[in-house]
């Protein structure tokens, strides 16, 4: 079996934090699966995505992505970068750019430097980029500013951006938590059968367990920074969910069902 990522008795604190966001976390990805993080405010889902990514240093164990070693004072060279792509909660597109042009942002990382610093794609760059945006069902919003579209729309263009960037491990964080249940679960399907069609791994956070069971093969519950379970999809019990979620403050318009 390979791996897309290996953790090894990580622990993290964020500057000025008293409290480790994340302890002693021990977690094998296999190459390939759909897995949900699931865990109340305040977890470390976020904090344990944004490490993958390799955006936050300063950590203490050991952490390999994709087979190559993650260095804990250091970002990962840029030549790596884009086999590692991430879906943010908030979107993080240009506003006041075009889809089109948002979805060649994911393409930056695979451009040399010049081209990079021209903005100036290649024929395959946009040829990758309209099949990604195909593939998202927003092909006909190819040419619309990103300010112009509903919450949904900026996902699925968000979701884009990320598969033109042809990455082998897809991280998302929370990337259906504005969207109504509907909506919810049309993205997520898009995004875990697009990672499943190109052999990528992805890795979604979520505060919703009905949604972590119909997307995710494997679900592991963390909170207070630690894992408090790993389980197959199938095996994980009512009261493993309820558990995880004792004394959590509801989210604002969600019902912390155990179960669907
Ligand atoms: N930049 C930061 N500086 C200091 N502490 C932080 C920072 N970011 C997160 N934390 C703290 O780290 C812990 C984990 O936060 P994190 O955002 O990873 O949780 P989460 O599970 O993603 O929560 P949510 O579901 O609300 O997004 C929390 O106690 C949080 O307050």
């Amino acid at each position: 079996m390979s791996t897309a990522a290996r953790i090894d008795d990580l622990s993290f604190a964020h500057q000025g934090a008293d409290l480790r966001a994340l302890e002693r976390v021990s977690l094998v990805i296999p190459t390939g699966e759909n897995i949900a993080l699931l865990g109340p405010s305040g977890a470390g889902k976020t904090t344990l995505l944004a490490l993958l990514d390799g955006r936050l240093q300063g950590w203490r164990g050991r952490v390999s992505v994709l087979g190559a070693p993650l260095d804990p004072d250091h970002p990962p060279p840029r030549a790596i970068r884009p086999e590692t792509g991430f879906v943010f909660q908030e979107f993080a597109l240009v506003e006041r750019s075009t889809v089109l042009r948002n979805v060649l942002n994911g393409r930056l990382g695979r451009m040399s430097p010049l081209r990079a610093l021209l903005g100036s794609p290649t024929k395959h760059d946009l040829e990758i980029a309209r099949t990604a945006l195909a593939d998202c069902g927003i092909a006909d919003l190819a040419d619309r500013r990103v300010d112009s579209l509903s919450g949904g729309q900026r996902q699925r263009v968000a979701i884009a951006r990320c598969l033109a960037q042809e990455p082998r491990l897809i991280l998302a964080d929370e990337p259906v938590s504005n969207l109504d249940p509907t909506r919810a679960g049309e993205i997520l399907s898009l995004l875990t059968g697009a990672a499943r069609a190109r052999g990528a791994t992805a890795l979604f956070s979520s505060h919703q367990p009905d949604l972590a069971r119909r997307f995710a093969q494997r679900i592991i519950g963390i909170r207070g920074g630690r894992i408090v379970f790993d389980v197959p999809t199938s095996e994980l019990s009512e009261d493993a969910t309820a558990e995880l979620y004792r004394d959590a403050e509801p989210m604002p318009g969600l019902g912390l069902r155990a179960v669907s």
